[in-house]
């Protein structure tokens, strides 16, 4: 019987390791989750986040430029000219530097070329910007510092103040489309990381599902497998224990279906219940054969001498006042019967002559072999007179009594002693008194019955 065939060591192992894998798919999953997750906010958080304060900043850069641009606009002299231009030129690197950095977010739907391009026109207008101012400010210094007023310098300023009005209002056009794509760009970029949440969660939703779905295989393996043991195991212990805890088990009791340890088990216990019933019986065969040994005698199946002293003291215990006699018989000159035909032959006719005696004697009376040849009856109920009939019927029978023994017929003839009447239930003198009659039949010449009667005054 091979253990891992189909035991239940196998099933619960498979069962437990079903339980293990479906536990250990789940950690997995979260743990996987968990990294993607992860790895999603650390790449929102680099690039979207980084996209969106760098478009911040841009729009921060073109609002100082715009200022920058008014200081070079109110420039008197050249330098607060260098000034502003300095800052204009700070603005523009910083603006070129931001839009640079933005153009390398991976964003299809955003038009950096147009970005790109606003931010050009606004450089080439404030390098104008800056060659009118510087032309300003030399024609003032002619006109106030070295008194040249002429109509011309004079018509120029106009026109230079004129171009310069234009290029501030153009600049702050282009400023606030700069502005415009570029906070178009930040709602583009928020769409973007508000697509990256959604697909977390969507993500997320879809794994807490499948974290769910696994615990509630995890729980229905583990469920099964509490039922499985349930039934397989416990259920057939208990059955097993029951079948045993009876007085007496029987093998066919056992539950011995099934080809697992428990099925083993219980068919080993069922042979073993089978031993233990087949010895108790043979014990108990024994016990009533040590029993029938025990009062009774092997050679004639008769009550033994002891059985027959026992019966005598129990009957004078007996607080009955009903009269009862006992009665001795012996064979006649046994002794030759042993001595010419052998052992053999005397226990045959001893035999013969104990079934005589159960025949011929009333069934309710007790008849025992308390010696070799010797007899004893007990006649309870019963009279001395009818005793005495049936005891005198018994000795004619023995002496015609047909024997047959070690090839030979044999006749034997047998002398009883009766005694009865016996007061106050004194058995022991019964007893002696049956034996002197027997001893007195003997010594009137055997084959004959003498009967004593006891009184309460003796013989
Ligand atoms: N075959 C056989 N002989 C037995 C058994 N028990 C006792 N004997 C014999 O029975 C004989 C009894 O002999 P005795 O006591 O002298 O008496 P008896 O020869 O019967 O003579 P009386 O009783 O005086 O008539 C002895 O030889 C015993 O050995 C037995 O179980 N079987």
């Amino acid at each position: 019987m091979s253990v891992l065939k189909y035991g239940l060591t196998t099933k619960i192992a498979l069962l437990t390791l079903a339980v293990a894998l479906v536990l250990m798919a789940a950690i997995a999953l979260a743990l996987f989750s968990f990294k993607q997750y992860r790895t999603t906010l650390n790449e929102v958080a680099d690039r979207e986040l980084q996209a969106l304060m760098t478009a911040t900043r841009l729009v921060q850069q073109a609002e100082s430029l715009v200022n920058a641009s008014a200081m070079l606009l109110l420039a008197e002299n050249h330098f607060s000219r260098r000034q502003a231009v300095f800052e204009v030129e700070d603005r523009q690197e910083w603006i070129g530097r931001l839009v640079t950095d933005l153009s390398t977010y991976p964003g299809d739907q955003i038009d950096f070329q147009a970005i790109h391009q606003t931010k050009d026109e606004l450089v080439g207008n404030l390098a104008r910007m800056n060659t009118l101012v510087e032309e300003r400010i030399n024609l003032r210094a002619d006109v106030y510092f070295r008194d040249r007023t002429s109509q011309q310098d004079l018509e120029r300023l106009e026109l230079i103040d004129a171009e310069i009005g234009e290029m501030i209002r153009a600049n702050r056009e282009l400023s606030q489309d700069l502005t415009v794509t570029v906070g178009h760009q930040v709602s583009l970029i928020r769409s973007s990381i508000l697509s990256s949440v959604e697909t977390i969660n969507q993500g997320m939703t879809l794994r807490q599902t499948w974290l769910l779905y696994s615990g509630i295989l995890a729980l229905l393996v583990v469920f099964l497998t509490a039922f499985y043991i349930n039934r397989s195991v416990v259920q057939r212990i208990i059955n097993l224990q029951r079948a045993l805890s009876l007085d007496r088990p029987r093998a066919q009791d056992v539950p011995v279906e099934g080809d697992d340890e428990i099925a083993w088990m219980a068919q080993s216990i069922h042979r073993y219940v089978n031993k233990i019933n087949a010895h108790e019986g043979r014990i108990m065969e024994m016990n009533e054969e040590l029993s029938f040994l025990a009062t009774h005698d092997a050679l004639t199946k008769l009550y033994n001498r002891h059985y027959f002293d026992r019966h005598l003291n129990q009957l004078s215990q007996k607080d009955e006042s009903e009269s009862f006699c006992i009665a001795m018989l012996d064979i006649d000159h046994f002794k030759s019967i042993n001595d010419n035909h052998g052992h053999d032959a005397g226990d045959q006719v001893i035999r013969m002559l104990a079934e005589e005696l159960k025949a011929a004697l009333p069934e309710a009376a007790m008849v025992a072999r308390v010696g070799g040849e010797e007899f004893a009856v007990v006649f309870q109920k019963l009279s001395l007179k009818t005793a005495s009939q049936y005891l005198e019927r018994l000795r004619l029978q023995i002496e015609q009594l047909p024997i047959h023994v070690a090839g030979v017929d044999l006749r034997v003839t047998a002398s009883i002693g009766l005694a009865g009447y016996c007061q106050d239930r004194d058995l022991i003198a019964c007893l002696k008194s049956a034996d002197m009659a027997l001893y007195e039949a003997k010594r009137l010449g055997r084959n004959q019955l003498v009967v004593h009667t006891i009184s309460k005054e003796g013989k």
